[in-house]
């Protein structure tokens, strides 16, 4: 396996943040992930004065990936300006689980390029994967 590069991952997710549209929480996010491909696709969160239609980051990500072919990815950064180091939020790793597996690095970065990392499996354990569905006996189906 080819290394991660984390900088490349950084650059992108910070760049992505400052797309925010934020104007309700003032908090900014930007994602980057890595595909399989080895391409970097972004995105940044996109809020709503009905806030409840906020999308994330991490699923904006996703969805410029998806619509560009791509189905397996192999890392994800977050940004964001702040010290705390953020994880993303249970909505995104339950869709993230849909397409990274349980051992792939989901990372953290800040403005002073601190970094923390965690795999899938540990901030979404027992996940909910599309294996599930193939297994049901489709009563009331
Ligand atoms: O991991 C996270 C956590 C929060 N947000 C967004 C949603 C909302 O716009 C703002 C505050 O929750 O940050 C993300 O994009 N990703
Ligand atoms: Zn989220």
């Amino acid at each position: 396996m080819s290394e991660i590069n984390w900088a490349a991952l950084q650059q992108a997710a910070q760049q992505a943040a400052a797309q925010a549209y934020a104007p309700y929480s003032k908090f900014p996010v930007g994602v980057a992930i890595l595909a399989e491909s080895g391409k970097i696709y972004t995105g940044c969160n996109v809020e709503n004065a009905s806030y409840g239609g906020t999308v994330c980051a991490e699923r904006n990500a996703i969805g410029a990936a998806v619509v560009a072919g791509e189905r397996k990815f192999t890392a994800l950064m977050v940004y964001t300006p702040q010290d705390m180091l953020t994880p993303p939020c249970g909505i995104c790793r339950q869709v993230i689980a849909e397409f990274f597996s349980p051992n792939a690095p989901i990372a953290s970065c800040n403005h002073l390029h601190q970094q923390q990392n965690w795999s899938l499996g540990e901030l979404l354990p027992a996940a909910f994967t599309p294996t599930y569905l193939a297994n049901s006996t489709k009563v009331g189906a």
